[in-house]
């Protein structure tokens, strides 16, 4: 499935905050990684604020997505998001529990590029699930003109979603970098 890396791939990515500067982190997170070799985030959606889902006894979230384009193939991809969250200070104590910053690779390219590894499964194996995954997926794709919008479109029609759900700000990246960043 994993071609050798000699063209640009979209990446689509969700993040979450729950702790401390929720905002900050998010936008910590989009910089760092847009100054990563082989990664540019490209456009961003808006941020949502969502109430917990599976471990319900943390403070809401703040979620968005972004698309990225990349060189990188999707375990590299994986490990220099996991890279990101470290050097924003993420620990693992309780599952789905509270984090500084969480980055997901929901999908590669698109829904059909499936990949499964110890590390890491394509696409992300919990999303279809997710609202706070899919709403703001769904403003990326849309952006993106992307073929897939429809079908996440009604996913999210199947799920109840909008409750514990809340455009929380309209977000537009570069312009959120202000002007002294490249
Ligand atoms: N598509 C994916 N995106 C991110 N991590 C993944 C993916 N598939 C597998 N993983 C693996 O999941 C591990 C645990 O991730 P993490 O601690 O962020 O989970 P979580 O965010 O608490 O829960 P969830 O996986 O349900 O979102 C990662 O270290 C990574 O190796
Ligand atoms: N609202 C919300 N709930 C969650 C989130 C998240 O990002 N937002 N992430 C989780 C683990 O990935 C578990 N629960």
């Amino acid at each position: 499935m994993i071609e050798p890396q000699s063209r640009l791939h979209q990446a689509w990515i969700g993040l979450g905050s729950n702790i401390g500067d929720r905002q900050d982190y998010l936008l910590s997170a989009l910089k760092l990684l847009h100054q990563r070799q082989g990664v540019q985030v490209v456009c961003t959606s808006s941020i949502y604020e969502t109430a917990p889902v599976g471990y319900l006894d943390q403070s809401a979230f703040l979620n968005m997505a972004a698309q990225l384009t990349t060189n990188l193939d999707p375990e590299h991809l994986l490990r220099t998001m996991l890279e990101v969250e470290r050097e924003l200070g993420r620990t693992r104590e309780i599952r789905w529990g509270p984090r500084t910053i969480d980055l997901d690779l929901i999908m590669y390219d698109n829904m059909q590029v499936e990949y499964e590894s110890e590390h890491l499964i394509l696409p992300h194996p919990r999303m279809l699930e997710r609202a706070f995954v899919l709403l703001p997926l769904a403003e990326c794709l849309k952006q993106a003109g992307h073929p897939d919008m429809r079908q996440i479109e009604q996913h999210l029609d199947h799920l109840d979603m909008t409750e514990g759900i809340e455009k929380w700000k309209t977000f537009s990246w570069p312009d959120e970098l202000g002007h002294t960043e490249s």
